[in-house]
């Protein structure tokens, strides 16, 4: 029983079960949609699958980074809306409200005054806005021949780390390039979180290096479940996203994944297992800190 834990950490990890009605998990579904150049088509495309979604038994549906455009600077000024006006936040708000799901709508390109962010709106089962995460770490890199990108020319960063509980489990967002930042993941582990979401839209160039690694990399030092949402791929589009959704477990194993074309994974998330693999390997009781916040302790 959950109440007779062994807890090695309760006051990061704060799984209450008198308020949770998933007793041991949350049904969650991982919707890889295709993203074209329209907006109407791709938002009526993304309450669609929450529907289905929902009549499969999800109680938690989570979009990919960038559902009602296409990724790419060009697009994002054209694309964007305001938050929580805008037509595609109503239409996943409505979609909430109307299936009693909740909604991690992906992301959208926001517009903020005269600023541009990469948002990821949370709706709860009722239609309410329970968060929203603006993309921190801005995807610019440049790898010589093969893939350059500068969100930083036309977007803004997010100054937030974004959680929100969901029926006493308490789950973070992340989007795509935010992944790598690990301290960033470690505060939301640090917080209590049991799993974090993540939208996003690797490549071919480090999608097949990366995904991965980073999301089976995160599970494991975080001890927590990890859910990684891509568009599908179209190999048409201007930035060809590599797919492959992933659902992995505190373990780091990967519990379910799909291929490159559209679907949707459905799966439980046990939190027990959270707590399993944090009692079985108790790192986040054993680190050092005392040695790793003092530079001078480095042996010459
Ligand atoms: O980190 C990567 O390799 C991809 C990141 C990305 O595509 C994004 O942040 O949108």
């Amino acid at each position: 029983m959950m109440g007779d834990n062994t807890l090695t950490d309760a006051v990061h990890w704060r799984f209450r079960e008198d308020s949770n009605p998933y007793v041991r998990g949350l049904k969650v579904a991982l919707v890889q949609m295709a993203v074209g150049s329209d907006k109407a088509k791709n938002v009526a495309s993304a309450v669609k699958q929450i529907h289905r979604a929902k009549e499969a038994g999800a109680q938690l549906v989570a979009l990919p980074e960038c559902f009602n455009s296409p990724y790419g600077t060009k697009f994002f000024d054209e694309y964007a809306e305001e938050v929580p006006s805008g037509a595609t936040s109503r239409a996943l708000s409505k979609a909430a409200a109307e299936t009693g799901v909740c909604v991690v709508g992906g992301s959208v390109p926001e517009r903020f005054g005269n600023k541009l962010y990469n948002t990821c709106t949370v709706w709860d089962g009722s239609g309410k806005l329970l968060a929203q995460h603006r993309k921190v770490h801005l995807f610019d890199i440049r790898i010589p021949n093969k893939m350059t990108f500068r969100e930083s020319e036309v977007l803004s960063p997010g100054d937030q780390i974004t959680t929100f509980d969901l029926a006493g489990i308490k789950i973070g967002v992340c989007i795509c390039y935010d992944l790598r930042f690990y301290e960033m993941l470690h505060l939301m582990a640090q917080e209590g979180c049991a799993l974090i979401i993540c939208p996003a839209a690797f490549n071919m160039t480090t999608g097949p290096r990366h995904w991965e690694l980073l999301a089976r990399s995160r599970a494991n030092d975080l001890q927590l479940w990890m859910a990684l949402v891509s568009p599908a791929r179209d190999t048409t589009a201007a930035y060809v996203a590599w797919g492959h959704s992933m659902l992995v477990d505190p373990w780091g194993s990967v519990v379910g994944q799909l291929k490159e074309s559209e679907g949707t994974l459905i799966h439980e998330v046990d939190v027990k297992v959270v707590e399993e693999v944090r009692n079985n390997i108790p790192v986040r009781t054993q680190r050092r800190t005392d040695l790793y916040e003092t530079v001078k302790k480095f042996k010459k």
